[in-house]
Formats: C-alpha cells, structure tokens, sequence
C-alpha cells in the first residue's frame, strides 16, 4: 500500500481534492466526513491518510506515510535538514502564504533586518530584557535571524492570532504567515523590506526514509505520470 497523507480540514483540504481531481485522480474520503482515511478512484494500492497539515511533516520523517502534501514552510520548519528526509516531487500553486517579520508601523527608524538588530540592542539596554518575537516557527526564524546577524531577541511561543501579541504586549515583533496582509494592517503592523523569510505553497513531497517496495515505487511512478 502506497500511502498519501493530504490535509484533512482547513484551506489546503478542499484545493488538494481539486488538483489532484483535475489531473485525474478523483480522491474519495471513505464513509463519513470524520472518518480520516480514503481511497483514489482507479488506482488500486494508493491509500489517502488525512492529517493535520501540521502533522504531515513529521508523519513523512517517520516513514509512516510515503508521500504527503502539506505548506513547504511547515516542512522546513518542522523538519532539521528537511531535505534530507524529504523530496520535493511537485509545487501545486496554492496555499500561498509568506512567513514574514513584522513590527509594529509607528517603529519609523526600523525598516530592515539591520534596524531590527539595533533596536533590539537598545531594546534590551533600556528594559533589562531581550526583544520579544512571538511565533510558531521556532527553527525557520531561529535559523533567518542568526544567518542575518540578528541576535538580541528571544523567541515567544505563539500557536495563534500571533499578530495580537503585540497590541497585548506579550511581545515586540512577530514572525507569521500572511497572504493579503489583511491580519498585519488590522493591528498595525509592518513587514521588514528585507524580512521575507519563505515564500510557501502547498507541496508534494516523497519521503526519503520510508520503506519504497518495488510495488509502491511502480505506483509512484506512474502517479507521477499523472501530475506530470
Ligand atoms: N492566509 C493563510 N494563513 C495561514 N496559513 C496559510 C494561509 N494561506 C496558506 N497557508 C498555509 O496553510 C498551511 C497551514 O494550514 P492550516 O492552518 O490549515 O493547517 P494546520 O496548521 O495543520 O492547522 P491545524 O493545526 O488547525 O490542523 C501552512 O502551510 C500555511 O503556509
Ligand atoms: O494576510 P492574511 O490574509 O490576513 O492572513 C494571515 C493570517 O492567517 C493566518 O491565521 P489563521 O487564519 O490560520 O489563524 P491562526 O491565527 O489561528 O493561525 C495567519 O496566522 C495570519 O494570522
């Protein structure tokens, strides 16, 4: 059996249904809308698996599923060395979504990674204590942050509505996902010139370290031969 973990809820599920759809491949949930698993329309041995987005990265490391698609900043963030663990097998063009630094707009004097590295050293001078950065992507903003020389922060954990914690003051400057950017105008916010740190879509990816039988791999390949 050749499992593919696609999102079960959410913005990615409906769209991943669609494209998969459009090249052929009709995925149908079996039984009920809460039951998590389902089948592909003509293609014996391809068993859908729905997870999380969020669980879908770790599920691929595991080896628990051999292909998955979920946001490719969810797997970089999620996965030490994600390229490693995991191939990149299609960019499906939607779930776009940049996962961005923001302060907020009245700060005039900080409008690059530079600024935000001197103002978080003055920051720190004057209040006793690093510069807070709320987010949920601990290693990607970990990682953009030392690559760009910025040091004087800490990282605050935020699983939501990241963008309210610095009207609630639980933090300076955040690191999140926008698309319209709708979220980041209602609460004042503004993206770094330079603060871009990942452009995601949903992707397909292939799990390096599952175990590929000779009859998942011709099934492999002839799904490529579908979305090709
Ligand atoms: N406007 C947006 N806001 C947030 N994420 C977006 C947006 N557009 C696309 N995405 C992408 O959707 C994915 C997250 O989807 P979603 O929030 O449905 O999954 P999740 O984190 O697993 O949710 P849950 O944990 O509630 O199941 C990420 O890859 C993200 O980049
Ligand atoms: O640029 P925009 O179009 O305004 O979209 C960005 C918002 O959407 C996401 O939140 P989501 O709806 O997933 O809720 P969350 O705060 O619970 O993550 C993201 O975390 C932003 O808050």
């Amino acid at each position: 059996m050749l499992k593919l973990g696609v999102p079960s809820k959410g913005r990615l599920m409906e769209k991943t249904f669609d494209w998969f759809g459009a090249r052929g491949l009709t995925m149908v949930k079996d039984g009920g809308e809460r039951e998590y698993s389902g089948t592909v329309d003509g293609f014996d041995g391809l068993q859908l698996v729905l997870l999380s987005a969020g669980e879908i990265p770790r599920e691929l490391a595991a080896g628990r599923i051999h292909l998955g698609v979920t946001g490719s900043d969810l797997v970089r963030d999620k996965l030490a060395h994600w390229d490693d663990q995991v191939e990149e097998l299609a960019e499906m063009g939607f779930g776009h979504a940049d996962l961005v630094i923001a302060v907020p707009s009245f700060w005039v004097d900080v409008d690059t990674l530079d600024d935000l590295d001197a103002a978080a050293s003055a920051f720190r001078r004057r209040h006793g204590f690093r510069l807070r950065i709320a987010t949920k992507y601990h290693q990607l903003v970990r990682e953009f942050l030392t690559w760009n020389g910025v040091a004087d922060y800490q990282l605050v954990d935020s699983q939501g509505a990241t963008e309210g914690t610095v009207r609630h003051e639980t933090a300076e400057a955040i690191a999140d996902i926008t698309s319209t950017g709708e979220t980041l105008r209602a609460n004042h916010l503004k993206i770094l010139s330079d603060g871009t740190i990942h452009g995601s879509q949903a992707t397909l990816f292939r799990a390096r370290n599952a175990e590929w039988t000779d009859e998942d791999r011709e099934l492999l390949a002839r799904l490529i031969r579908k979305i090709d």
